[in-house]
């Protein structure tokens, strides 16, 4: 991690109107994004974290705020064309659910964001079959994705969205569905690709043991952030995470 940043996000909110009333899902967040940082994002339930990697994503629009990509503006981010091309150029999502296509196989998954921006088959050979050693699915290659388990699904999930090398991951509960043991492989994995590929992560866990992986997290309640941990890798993160946490939720559920 270094001190170059690649999102600044300032005074964020976003309100939805829904028949009982406003909801303020996210309420003037304010924070930045550091290029080779692994950001983890925790709090409460409807505390606003999903929504603010969909608006990152340019999958929702906020209602208010500023988000710079490289200390700058991007014109019209939310708004079709331009917010494909964003989304194309600088951002991979993985989710819970992996969302895989069914009934392609391991390696056509992978390739697919390749197929999108236009990439001949000889590039897309090269990239997917560094992609398939890094993730370890080599020999699973052929295979459809009902026919893996669930943490090699994930690593399929993880390999398409970052083929293309976006600057920034954004990463929802990605070891959510996975067991302690797949998780851990699974973050090893985020881990190393970051390593190789420079890139920014954010990813949003109620799992203090993910997010001692973390550089950084930052704590939301009620669409706010109302804390920061910065982890300090040689002591016990994982106790000082959820005793923090905690603390300022003064006995709610994670
Ligand atoms: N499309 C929508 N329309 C109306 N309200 C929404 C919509 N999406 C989210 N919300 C509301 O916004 C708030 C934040 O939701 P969000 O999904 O971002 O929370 P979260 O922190 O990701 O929750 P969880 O940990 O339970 O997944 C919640 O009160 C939710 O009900």
């Amino acid at each position: 991690m270094n001190d170059e940043k690649i999102l600044s996000v300032k005074d964020l909110s976003k309100v939805y109107k829904t028949d009982g009333g406003d909801v303020r899902a996210l309420d003037n967040i304010s924070f930045d994004l550091y290029k080779s940082e692994l950001l983890a994002i925790m709090g409460t339930s409807g505390s606003g974290k999903s929504t603010l990697l969909n608006v990152l994503g340019a999958m929702d629009e906020p209602t208010s705020g500023e988000i710079k990509l490289n200390g700058k503006v991007e014109e019209d981010m939310f708004k079709e064309p331009k917010a494909t091309v964003y989304r194309r150029e600088n951002v991979g999502f993985v989710f819970q659910s992996f969302n895989l296509l069914k009934d392609l196989s391991v390696e056509e998954n992978i390739s697919m964001p390749l197929l999108l921006r236009g990439d001949g088959a000889e590039k897309i050979k090269i990239q997917v079959d560094k992609m398939l050693g890094v993730t370890g699915l080599t020999n699973w290659r052929k295979h459809r994705p009902v026919e893996l388990s669930g943490g090699q699904q994930q690593r399929v999930a993880i390999g398409r969205a970052l083929i293309t090398s976006p600057p920034i991951v954004l990463a929802d509960e990605p070891t959510g569905n996975l067991d302690f043991n797949t998780s851990t492989d699974i973050l090893k994995t985020i881990l190393q690709m970051k390593e190789q590929y420079n890139q920014s992560i954010i990813i949003v866990t109620h799992d203090p043991s993910v997010a001692s992986y973390a550089d950084r997290v930052l704590f939301f309640h009620d669409g706010k952030i109302v804390s920061e941990f910065v982890c300090n890798k040689d002591d016990k993160d994982i106790d000082m995470i959820l005793s923090d946490f905690r603390l300022i939720l003064s006995g709610e559920t994670i």
